[in-house]
């Protein structure tokens, strides 16, 4: 079963989720969903458990109670082969930084996405060159992720996590470690190309300025989601 093209039902949906780390309770019924196309804000404060949410509904890790259903699909349920396939094709993640392979320049990171689904050396990195450009990172293409800036390197990433036409990025704090300009430019890159392409955008954010990028906020207070409406 698929859910593609219909916007009356939520891409991804997490019901009643909950995840424990040792002795850490990091989910305890938390509920939410993103919409095709949708670009929506996390927050909450340190600890709350943005991330231990967006590993769970990117089927990174399994959430203890609950359910995930993507597209039809019960994630929490399947196997590891499925997810796998399912995260290299249909999801990209960006971090707040240590994504890249060091030892790759910045073009042969965003190629190789396109390596592992299949596509020739030439092809992938003609593909990764256009995405460098469009973040405006294309002079950058031959330097290794230690030589360039944060603002660089996420827009690297954020090339790289696009590049093979997902259907949502998962982001944790992507801006996380930049500037104020930087991370504007960051912004300003990943929901215009989010938004011309239908992506759906998952967000994790403590920052209001960048919360606000986002069609809808909702945010996390001990495990639970707390309060779900539009962001200002
Ligand atoms: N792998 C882990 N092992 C042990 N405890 C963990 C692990 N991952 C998360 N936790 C704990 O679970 C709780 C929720 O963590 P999580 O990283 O999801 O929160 P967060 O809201 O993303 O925090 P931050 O904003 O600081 O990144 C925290 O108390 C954290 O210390």
């Amino acid at each position: 079963m698929s859910n593609q093209g219909d916007t009356s039902v939520p891409l991804l949906a997490a019901r009643d989720l909950a995840k424990t780390h040792g002795r850490t309770r990091a989910l305890s019924g938390a509920s939410a969903e993103l919409r095709a196309g949708e670009i929506l804000a996390v927050t909450g404060t340190s600890g709350s458990g943005k991330s231990t949410l967006l590993h769970c509904l990117a089927g990174i890790v399994r959430p203890d109670e609950g359910t995930v259903t993507y597209a039809g699909e019960r994630l929490d349920e399947l196997p590891e082969k499925r997810l796998s396939e399912l995260r290299r094709t249909e999801f990209g993640v960006v971090f707040q930084f240590g994504q890249l392979i060091p030892e790759l320049t910045a073009l042969d990171n965003v190629a190789l996405p396109l390596l592992l689904a299949g596509a020739s050396r030439t092809d992938a990195r003609a593909t990764a060159g256009e995405w460098l450009e469009r973040f405006g990172v294309r002079g950058q293409g031959e330097s290794r992720p230690g030589e360039l800036s944060g603002g660089q390197s996420q827009r690297v990433a954020l090339a790289r996590a696009l590049v093979t036409g997902p259907r949502i990025v998962f982001a944790d704090e992507p801006t996380g470690a930049l500037d104020s300009l930087a991370s504007e430019q960051v912004m300003t890159a990943l929901v215009g190309t989010a938004r011309e392409s239908g992506t759906a955008v998952l967000l994790i954010t403590h920052d209001a300025q960048v919360a606000a990028y986002a069609d809808r906020e909702i945010r996390l207070t001990d495990g639970t989601v707390a309060t779900a409406g539009v962001a200002a």
